[in-house]
């Protein structure tokens, strides 16, 4: 196994001596996408701010393709091509849709066109400014605008965030298409439980500060009782 994303014994929180989140272990190949899951305040924002770089490690570490990613530095993992899309999509929202995306090109392989081919809405909004754009076009715009930093590893912070379930349904695919199509591997971070694991290879649940669960996302999604007790912090790990 190529592991490309290794968090190995991460703990995870903004006090030292206080984690939020104990002993996280993740192993992730390229093309790979993980649903992270977990109850409000579990931890899922905090864990994807930690890999991403925006909060160094209380204890363990992050590696990309076998190199440790130094900690706490937003910088060093983007370098290392950690791509966080946030929750609150953090768009420019008085740039077009054209002029998010040109700010986020580096001189790698995607282009806009690469964008319009996943989400041909925004082709036909390119001249709208990021704040006028639908809910769910300007998710779209911050997946694209991730895209086009060239992610080996593409973070998603609920991407469900005030959408409409059938928005949703449109977008996780396309997620998963990504993952296919690029190699990139993905963290998905995702409320609407069964519609991530459709699209998931594995996945983990977090609760109570802990990996409740971790495991192959079809084997969870046919175990709904499993999923129930993890999120009530009573499984153990399948
Ligand atoms: N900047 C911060 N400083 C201190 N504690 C924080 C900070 N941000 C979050 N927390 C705490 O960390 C814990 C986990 O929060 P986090 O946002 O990571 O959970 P979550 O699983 O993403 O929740 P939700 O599903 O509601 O978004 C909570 O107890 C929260 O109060």
């Amino acid at each position: 196994m190529n592991a490309l994303l290794t968090c190995s014994g991460v703990d995870a929180g903004y006090v030292p001596g206080c984690p939020v989140l104990r002993d996280v272990n993740i192993t992730l190949e390229a093309g790979q996408v993980l649903a992270l899951l977990g109850p409000n305040g579990a931890g899922k924002t905090t864990l994807m701010l930690t890999i991403a770089g925006l909060q160094a490690p209380l204890a363990g570490s992050i590696g990309l393709g076998g190199v440790p990613v130094r900690p706490g530095s937003p910088r060093a993992a983007v370098k290392a091509g950690l791509v966080l899309v946030p929750d609150d999509r953090s768009l420019f929202k008085e740039l077009t849709v054209a002029e998010n995306l040109r700010l986020a090109s580096r001189r790698g392989s995607t282009t806009t066109e690469t964008i319009f081919e996943y989400f041909p809405e925004l082709k036909r909004r390119v001249k709208v400014t990021a704040g006028n754009l639908s809910g769910g076009e300007q998710q779209m715009l911050a997946i694209g605008r991730a895209l086009m930093q060239d992610p080996k590893v593409l973070l998603v912070d609920e991407l469900s965030m005030g959408l409409a379930p059938v928005i949703v349904e449109k977008l996780l695919p396309v997620i998963r298409k990504v993952a296919d199509d690029t190699g990139a591997a993905v963290v998905l971070v995702e409320q609407h439980v069964m519609l991530a694991l459709e699209i998931a290879d594995t996945a983990i649940v977090l609760a109570h500060g802990d990996v409740a669960l971790h495991g192959d996302a079809k084997a969870l999604a046919a175990d709904e009782t499993q999923i129930e007790r993890a999120y009530l912090g009573q499984a153990t790990h399948s």
